[in-house]
């Protein structure tokens, strides 16, 4: 569903990613590990349409991202992904409800799938709150329900549970595999945490020479 084609991207000439190619099925949950400034932001970045290889090709179930406009990427980004990533983080002048319904909004669809993610995350009843109120662990939650409200076919998470400890973070992961597999998502989840990529079903290390399968859970 998820298929990157001879990937090639450098900065400065400095090459960060050499020719990688992959193909990630629908229901999929991944994880992607590597040693840092070997470029997995970068290919997170690129999945998402956020920056644009070199060269090469990204195909969402059969569409070209790469060959999108700014415009037309914005829309598939919108319509098909959702993100788990610091730089799309909680509003902090939105009540948890409208932050979980932003989704929903920017593609037309009806809200009240809001509540009933925030309920599936174990926030049921502080749809009304804000974010300041919230911990960091719910915070992730509400993150996670944003990301899943809209159905999306794909999910990029970037250090999920970077800042958590090890409880909440086993609980945050637990709780984004079982919205995964509900709705039969792929997920792209970049960590540097072992126990984190354990719960993926498979554990992809990014190296300076492409993508190798280090295991398959
Ligand atoms: N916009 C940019 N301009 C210039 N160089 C960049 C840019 N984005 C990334 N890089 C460089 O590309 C390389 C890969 O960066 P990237 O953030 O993808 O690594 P990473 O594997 O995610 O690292 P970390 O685990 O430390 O977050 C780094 O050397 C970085 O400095």
């Amino acid at each position: 569903m998820l298929e990157l084609r001879d990937l090639r991207k450098s900065y400065g000439g400095r090459d960060v990613l050499r020719g990688l190619s992959h193909t990630f099925r629908a229901g999929e949950f991944v994880a992607i590990m590597g040693e840092s400034g070997v470029g997995k932001s970068t290919l997170l970045n690129l999945i998402a349409g956020l920056d644009r290889p070199d060269s090469g090709e990204i195909v969402l179930d059969g569409q070209s991202i790469t060959a999108l406009d700014d415009r037309a990427a914005t829309r598939l980004r919108r319509a098909r992904m959702g993100f788990v990533f610091q730089a799309f983080h909680v509003l902090p002048h939105l009540t948890l409800e409208q932050n979980v319904a932003l989704p929903l909004l920017l593609n037309r669809m009806p809200t009240q799938r809001a509540a009933e993610m925030l309920d599936a995350v174990g926030l049921g009843g502080r749809g009304g709150d804000f974010p300041s109120q919230l911990s960091g662990g719910e915070l992730q939650r509400v993150a996670i329900a944003r990301a899943l409200v809209h159905r999306p076919a794909l999910v990029l998470a970037d250090e999920p549970t970077g800042n958590l400890d090890p409880e909440t973070a086993e609980s945050i992961l637990t709780l984004l595999r079982n919205e995964l597999k509900a709705s039969h998502a792929c997920a792209v989840m970049v960590t540097h945490s072992h126990a984190a990529a354990e719960k993926a079903d498979q554990t992809i290390v990014l190296t300076r020479t492409g993508l190798a399968n280090a295991c398959v859970a």
